[in-house]
């Protein structure tokens, strides 16, 4: 009896493995059908293989050098195989109009990875579907960016920046270098598991013994069994990713693993700003690296990384499983980061529901009277997953841009002295740096593009699934293939930019505005879908930079390597450390 039921299991089973090779290999030759070229794709990993193979174990090698690459190869439209989904690249400016303006209907959908179905986003802007309501959650929330709200936010903005600068006043008046972008070693993990150490994150008293203790062993686990054991082997690699994948995997029970994280006081600043500006809460987080959104973020952002996360990169490579992934889902580092946030979201809803911050005018409060207006309908669940998405979604970037920011007008000082003299020349006139000026200042405006063009901080987003069969200026775009622009590949072409690897901010003054037909400058995206924060993103942006610049000078310490940016998929940010010098200006 035991016999033939295993018997019928391994029947079904090979059944069923027969059936998934039989589907994958149609999936290979889907792009040779539609007449793309591409790179070679891997049987089981797709050209994820390449992607994993740019990155080095314990560290990062510019995984993003790849998908230029594979651009100026294959040229403005090609497609690769991230797992098993086939995704079209385009770079041609005819194509990306067609496709994501003109056909939007077709391509309405972004094309987020299964598995972030399973996050607490699923129902906010940034994920949701056409048919789930995107069109009616974006037009509850476009209405917060308009002028007189921005005019409005642009004074708690300039509170929070003043905070930033204070801080960087004491960097600066110390011994200190700025460590505008660094890296440390996460306590949060451990926290779970160790509860007086959430306490200590971030800061070298009290758990810190604890801490390097924990890292001592885990060096120590990995040099003395691991290590060494397999340092000649050709597959170290992936034998080391799979062992520590399975801890990865449940975070909650083996919290022992520390984790890499970054450290920017950009990072502090926008979300101090979005706090206050999105749901008006305080959260001290500029100061305070313990906060709790902050640390929260953070890990959100670092397991969203395909390389930091098993369960992700598992779910692209074998999507036949994904029950078993969805399942696994809430052991993941992700779950345990969302859940914190969203709770204190959860809280934060409750006590305005109760009467809190009544005279706020933020996106909580659009929201809130959405959720009242029974004709429009927005359920509790909306409401605080696109307060989420705002969290999320406000932060990184912007701390990443003005990171970017820092370090080009750090490396070309003339660029950093004209704009020094334009804010000085605004206040020579009487004027403030005010919501309007900042908006006036036209050598700003020109660093501002310049550094977005240069360095696109979102790369991996500006995608759509195709939801049905559709043939656009000669290409079949097959149901269900994603199709997506890298705004680095478009930002560096020839064919839309004089000199594309030049920093040069004198472009965008010259001639007419090349960024008016929102095709060649893309870092908010392209088409109704574009970024909904884009303008909140540039008066944070100006304001936080034309404050830095008129207090301090910046320049590149002697010795310090380039700046090489990578992708952590979805946002490019650097890849290692960046420390600026920082003078007071008299
Ligand atoms: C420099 C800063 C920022 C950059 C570079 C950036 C970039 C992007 C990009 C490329 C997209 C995808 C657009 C597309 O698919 O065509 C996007 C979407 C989005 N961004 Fe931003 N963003 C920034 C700041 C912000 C801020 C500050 C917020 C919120 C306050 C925000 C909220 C969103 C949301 C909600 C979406 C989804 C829009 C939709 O699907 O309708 N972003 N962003």
């Amino acid at each position: 009896m035991a016999l033939l039921i295993l018997s019928t299991i391994l029947i079904a089973f090979l059944t069923w493995l027969a059936y998934v090779i039989y589907l994958r290999r149609e999936k290979r030759r889907l792009r040779k059908k539609i007449g793309l070229d591409g790179p070679e794709a891997h049987w089981f990993l797709g050209n994820l293989k390449d992607i994993i193979d740019r990155t080095k174990f314990l560290g990062y090698n510019n995984a993003q050098e790849w998908n230029m690459e594979m651009w100026r190869k294959y040229g403005d439209r090609f497609a690769i195989y991230f797992g098993q989904k086939l995704d079209i690249y385009l770079a041609n400016e005819e194509d990306i109009k067609e496709v994501f303006i003109k056909n939007f209907s077709n391509f309405s959908d972004r094309g987020v990875i299964e598995i972030f179905r399973e996050t607490k986003l699923n129902a906010s802007l940034l994920q949701n579907t056409y048919e789930n309501g995107w069109k009616h959650t974006r037009s509850a929330i476009a209405p917060i960016f308009a002028t007189g709200k921005m005019k409005a936010m642009h004074e708690t903005i300039n509170s929070k920046i003043d905070t930033f600068l204070e801080i960087l006043r004491e960097k600066a008046e110390g011994t200190e270098k700025w460590d505008i972008y660094d890296f440390e070693m996460s306590g949060c993990e451990v926290s779970r598991s160790f509860p007086t150490c959430t306490q200590d994150l971030g800061s070298d008293q009290g758990c810190a013994k604890k801490k390097s203790s924990e890292k001592f062993w885990s060096e120590k686990i990995r040099q003395t069994f691991f290590f060494d054991f397999f340092r000649a082997k050709k597959y170290r690699k992936m034998i080391f990713e799979i062992f520590f994948g399975i801890f990865r995997f449940f975070p909650n029970l083996f919290g022992f693993f520390q984790e890499k994280w970054i450290k920017s006081d950009f990072q502090g600043l926008t979300l101090d700003v979005i706090g206050k500006c999105a749901f008006a809460i305080d959260t001290n987080c500029q100061r305070d690296r313990n906060d709790v959104f902050y640390v929260e973020a953070r890990k959100f952002f670092h397991h969203i990384d395909l390389r930091n996360n098993p369960l992700v990169t598992a779910s692209v490579m074998i999507p036949e499983l994904m029950w078993l992934w969805k399942f696994l889902y809430k052991f993941s580092g992700l779950a345990s980061a969302e859940d914190p946030l969203v709770g204190g979201l959860d809280d934060v809803y409750e006590r305005r529901r109760g009467g809190e911050g009544a005279d706020s005018v933020d996106l909580l409060k659009l929201l809130l009277d959405r959720e009242d207006d029974k004709t429009k309908g927005m359920t509790k669940q909306e409401v605080i997953e696109n307060c989420f998405a705002f969290l999320l979604a406000g932060y990184e970037t912007t701390s990443t841009a003005m990171t970017y920011c820092s370090y080009l007008l750090a490396k070309y000082p003339d660029v950093q002295e004209k704009l020094y003299q334009e804010i000085v020349e605004l206040k020579r006139s009487g004027k403030t740096l005010n919501y309007d000026s900042i908006h006036q200042i036209k050598y700003l405006d020109a660093v501002y593009k310049e550094t977005l063009r240069y360095y696109p901080p979102v790369i991996h987003f500006i995608s759509r699934t195709c939801l049905e069969d559709i043939t656009i200026r000669d290409q079949f775009y097959p149901k269900g293939c994603a199709v997506t622009v890298q705004a680095n590949t478009v930002h560096r072409s020839e064919s839309n930019w004089e000199n594309p690897d030049k920093f040069d901010p004198e472009r965008f003054l010259n001639t007419e505005d090349p960024t008016k037909d929102g095709l060649k400058w893309i870092p908010f995206g392209v088409g109704p879908r574009y970024c909904v924060g884009m303008r909140f993103a540039e008066m944070e942006f100006k304001t936080t930079i034309a404050k830095l610049i008129e207090m301090f000078q910046l320049s590149v310490p002697e010795g310090e390597a380039d700046l090489v940016p990578d992708c952590n998929g979805v946002i490019m940010r650097p890849r290692d450390p960046v420390r600026l010098d920082l003078k007071l200006r008299k």
